[in-house]
């Protein structure tokens, strides 16, 4: 039976609309991790570099393993539509520095952006508390059918008038069981919980035992813009 175990380490997309704390989520697990095994980070933005910037100033790894993709388009098609620019950045990675884990942040998007399965091996989907206890029940792909859902600062809770609980179990009524993780920087548990999740996944991929499924596509809609002059699109 020939060893089909892969031989490259597991990649980890992280994904949620803007501010929800992708960031520094990565930047948690990296200074958590770290000394466990060996990292690195791509970031996806549309016009700047500043979550690689944002991860390398907050000094949880080496600076030449955290890379930026700008996106130059909505960061879903980058992460899902066109994944080229992510896939030859990750491989770039993975030829110089053969990680245990590469992380790869989409830029803030909607709620319904997800990663496209033949980027990533298994995805999170981060959701804000501060965003209301409706969004959970709101779904949506990633919401309902990412490997992973964090609801994000939970420390948040009683200021803005969220139950915490009532949020998390709607998440895992809206999940069908699959695993949600309240989270805050601040509650060394919930950290715990989700340095756990994230190792067990490592281990799962070394031993050949993950496969990417894919949380769905992201609803239909359509990219506002403007023009100063008047001219046809080709068509698409
Ligand atoms: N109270 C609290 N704030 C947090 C926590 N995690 C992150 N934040 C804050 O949330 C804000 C947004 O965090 P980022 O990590 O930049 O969020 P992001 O999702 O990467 O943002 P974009 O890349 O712009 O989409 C920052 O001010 C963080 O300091 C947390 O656990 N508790």
């Amino acid at each position: 039976m020939p060893d089909l175990s892969p031989t490259r380490g597991l990649r980890l997309g992280v994904c949620g609309p803007v501010g929800t704390g992708k960031s520094s989520l990565i930047a948690l697990l990296c200074r958590e991790l770290a000394g466990r095994m060996s990292l690195a980070v791509v970031t996806n933005d549309i016009y700047t570099d500043e979550d690689a910037r944002f991860l390398r100033a907050s000094g949880v790894l080496a600076p030449e393993r955290i890379r930026a993709v700008e996106t130059g388009a909505c960061p879903h098609t980058a992460i899902r539509d066109d994944i080229t620019a992510n896939l030859l950045t990750v491989e770039e990675l993975e030829e110089e520095f053969a990680p245990d884990l590469v992380l790869i942040e989409s830029g803030g998007d909607n709620l319904t952006a997800t990663f496209s399965p033949a980027l990533v091996d298994t995805q999170v989907f981060v959701l804000d508390i501060a965003g209301g206890g409706d969004v959970a029940r709101k779904g949506g792909p990633g919401i309902e059918r990412a490997d992973l859902l964090v609801i994000n600062k939970t420390d948040l809770a009683p200021h803005v008038g969220v139950d915490r609980d009532r949020m998390v179990a709607d998440a895992e009524a809206a999940r069908d069981g699959r695993t949600v993780i309240p989270l805050s920087r601040t509650d060394l548990d919930s950290v715990a919980a989700l340095t756990a999740w994230v190792t067990a996944e490592v281990v799962r991929h070394r031993a050949g035992d993950l496969v990417p499924t894919d949380p769905g596509p992201m609803a239909a809609h359509t990219h506002g813009h403007t023009h100063d002059h008047d001219h046809d699109h080709p068509a698409a």
